[in-house]
């Protein structure tokens, strides 16, 4: 269906399959770790004094809710503590925690976006340099980067539809470059795929962000990033998770497969927000809206990897982190087999509580997007976290039922999160402090 899909919106100025990609590439306790990834207080303990208050602020609390997910003695909220920043590996020495690195990327992104962002006008984009001759085929190709994302996702273009047209058109040609990313390591040419074409994919990004695009679609980007606040890095963080795929198909601990989110998932949150926008009378920090995007992209891309626990089975992979299914009793052989035990219920309801810790941190910042930005993203949350519930109404088989939101469902959830969406920003410095 991808392939089929390609063909159509590539055109024929450029390479026409695989998004016009393939030809030119082708040469612990988890308990504590849930805790720690999804408090942004676990930041505040790292950071400096000034940081760590702005950090408190807008953080989940830090009290010993997160502390009672699991089912062992291990994850009493009594013996919770914080750890640091740091994590031991398998040598047993101390090296940094992936939540520590995924931090810096969002303070970094945050503080180069903050002054854009902050403008009291409504849409901050630099004027248009192109040629007018340069300006149709601009447009063309925006109009395909629309196309595409009206394929692959129904629900979450016709939201785009209410953003203002810069925006609109900015965050198609994100979802078509995140797409043609994925479809890398993910699509009908993945077994072709390999460090070196990710390589050449990393140095085509660079290209486009010089603007020298390689193709059309290409070029959308290339004039989204011109335009509008955005960085390199989520990027090339995204390249990096492919990177990952390609070399990894088991994941020790949940440090690890934090990282794995990040790079495929948190990256689209980061990338998605300087398009976005925040709420020019929202006081929310700008590192607070960030997390909460990057929470976004973790708690959909933990619900994609418990969706598809039986799937990934059969192409000999399991996201699910080694150490917590060994504290539950379970082995690869058990994911192999796809037998739902209670075993299997118990360790899946921890994975899910973790989920929805994640989406519980996103829903804090959408509010304070721009207004027209909030509806799209509420209903990919609402969308997305149903998935979980899913699961559950699955009785947790995972192996061999997918879990799938009905249309009605998902009709029913377009007015819900047009509802949300009209919650206005805080405006409470005391809650959410400004940057
Ligand atoms: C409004 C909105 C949702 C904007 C994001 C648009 C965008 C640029 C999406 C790109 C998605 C994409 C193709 C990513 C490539 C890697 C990948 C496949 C990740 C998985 C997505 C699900 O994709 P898929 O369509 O294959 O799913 P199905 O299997 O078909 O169900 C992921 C699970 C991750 C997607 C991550 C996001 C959509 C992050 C969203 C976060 C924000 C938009 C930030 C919102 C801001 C705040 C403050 C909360």
């Amino acid at each position: 269906m991808s392939v089929a899909l390609l063909w159509v919106v590539t055109p024929n100025v450029e390479i026409s399959n695989c998004f016009g990609f393939f030809d030119s590439v082708r040469d612990g306790n988890w308990l504590l770790e849930s805790s720690r990834f999804i408090s942004r207080d676990w930041g505040s303990i790292r950071a400096k004094k000034s940081r760590k208050q702005k950090w408190r602020s807008c953080s989940l609390s830090t009290d010993l809710k997160y502390s009672c997910v699991g089912e062992s003695g291990l994850e009493s909220g009594n013996n919770f503590c914080v750890l640091s920043s740091m994590v031991a590996n398998t040598a047993g020495e101390m090296t940094i925690s992936s939540e520590q690195k995924v931090y810096d990327v969002v303070l970094k992104q945050a503080a180069l976006v903050k002054k854009q962002l902050r403008s009291s006008v409504d849409l901050d984009v630099r004027p248009d340099i192109v040629l007018p001759g340069n300006l149709s085929l601009l447009s063309e190709a925006y109009d395909r980067c629309g196309e595409v994302c009206a394929e692959y996702a129904k629900t979450f273009y016709l939201g785009t539809l209410l953003m203002t047209p810069e925006r609109r058109r900015a965050i198609w040609a994100i979802y078509v470059w995140c797409r043609r990313t994925d479809e890398l390591v993910d699509g009908p040419n993945a077994s072709h795929i390999t460090p070196t074409a990710l390589d050449r994919w990393e140095s085509r990004l660079e290209d486009l962000f010089q603007g020298q695009p390689f193709d059309m679609l290409d070029a959308a980007l290339s004039d989204t990033v011109a335009k509008f606040p955005v960085d390199i890095q989520p990027f090339k963080d995204m390249i990096e998770g492919m990177r990952m795929d390609l070399r990894k198909s088991r994941y020790k601990n949940f440090d690890e497969l934090y990282l794995y989110c990040y790079y495929v998932a948190g990256t689209v949150g980061l990338m998605s927000v300087p398009v976005m926008g925040i709420a020019p009378e929202s006081q929310a920090t700008t590192e607070c809206v960030y997390n909460a995007a990057l929470a976004l992209g973790i708690a959909n891309q933990l619900t994609n990897i418990l969706r598809d626990v039986g799937e990934d089975a059969t192409r000999g992979r399991i996201y699910l982190p080694q150490d917590e299914l060994a504290q539950a009793g379970l082995s690869d052989e058990d994911i192999f087999a796809g037998k739902v035990t209670d075993k299997w219920r118990n360790f899946m309801k921890n994975q899910i509580k973790r989920a929805r810790m994640f989406f519980d941190e996103a829903e804090k910042g959408v509010k304070e997007l721009s207004a027209a930005s909030r509806w799209p993203v509420w209903a990919s949350l609402l969308l997305y976290s149903q998935i979980l519930d899913e699961i559950e109404a699955n009785d947790y088989n995972n192996f061999t039922k997918r879990a799938y939101v009905s249309k009605g469902k998902k009709l029913l959830a377009l007015p819900i999160a047009y509802t949300r969406a009209l919650i206005p920003p805080s405006t409470t410095p005391s809650l959410l402090s400004k940057a």
